[in-house]
């Protein structure tokens, strides 16, 4: 069977510059970067192993919700954050209160990224400021507890948690990244993590605004 180059060539650099080209200078995300940057998180977990199938089922759904609606033919709408959920409130495509008639808008799909966005910087700010002997799993769970968790059912925080158990060690990890040297890899970190943080914020102010952050 073919094996796709681009899956064999992953490195975390690629993801995280993918990110970095997320927003305009007007600090519009632009759609297209965002689901790239989550398509590369997802190649990255998927080297760490098949326990985390689950998890990477759902972001690859949720991903795909998006792509369609960027190829559909209103996808001009969705060319920026703004812009989709200027045109999805105004065209009152999301469900509000309870699930409806549009369990598949697109403020409601990027909503559940956008969270776990959240964890992926309190992750890798942890991963900055770990030494040898950190413990990943432990760094993962209280990154998770912090953030995602809340959002959660009991059994999804179950099945998350005992996940989180068979994450490779540090030096495991971090070859996995397949950056360099433990130095280079911080040294990504360094320059990303900042603007993980400001997509996240651009993001988080947006819902905020349009009162759109505990969409059901
Ligand atoms: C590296 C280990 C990966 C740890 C991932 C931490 C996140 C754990 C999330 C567990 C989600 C379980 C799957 C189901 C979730 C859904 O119920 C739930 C709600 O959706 P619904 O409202 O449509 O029902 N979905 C979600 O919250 C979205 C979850 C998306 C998770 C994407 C996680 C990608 C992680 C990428 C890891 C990359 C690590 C990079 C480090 C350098």
């Amino acid at each position: 069977m073919a094996v796709a180059l681009e899956d064999l060539k992953f490195t975390l650099q690629e993801v995280l510059d993918t990110f970095k080209s997320c927003l305009s200078e007007h600090k519009e995300v632009f759609l297209e970067h965002y689901v790239a940057g989550w398509r590369g998180l997802v190649r990255f977990m998927n080297c760490l192993g098949s326990v985390f199938s689950f998890i990477s089922k759902d972001a690859v759904n949720k991903i795909q919700i998006l792509v369609n609606h960027l190829n559909g033919e209103n996808g001009a709408h969705y060319v920026t954050i703004q812009s989709m959920v200027k045109y999805e409130l105004d065209s009152q495509l999301v469900d509000l209160t309870k699930r409806g008639s549009f369990p598949e808008s697109g403020c409601r799909t990027l909503l559940r990224l956008h969270r776990a966005l959240r964890w992926l910087e309190l992750f890798l700010e942890r991963l900055q400021t770990s030494t040898e002997d950190s413990n990943t799993s432990v760094m993962c769970t209280e990154a998770y507890n912090e953030s995602l968790a809340q959002h959660h059912t009991w059994i999804i925080r179950k099945a998350a948690g005992t996940a989180f158990w068979a994450l490779p060690g540090r030096a495991t990890f971090f070859d996995v990244m397949n950056v360099g040297s433990p130095e280079q890899v911080m040294a990504v970190l360094g320059d990303t993590l900042p603007l993980i943080s400001e997509v996240y914020q651009v993001t988080e102010d947006l819902y905020a605004q349009n009162n759109i952050l505990e969409l059901p």
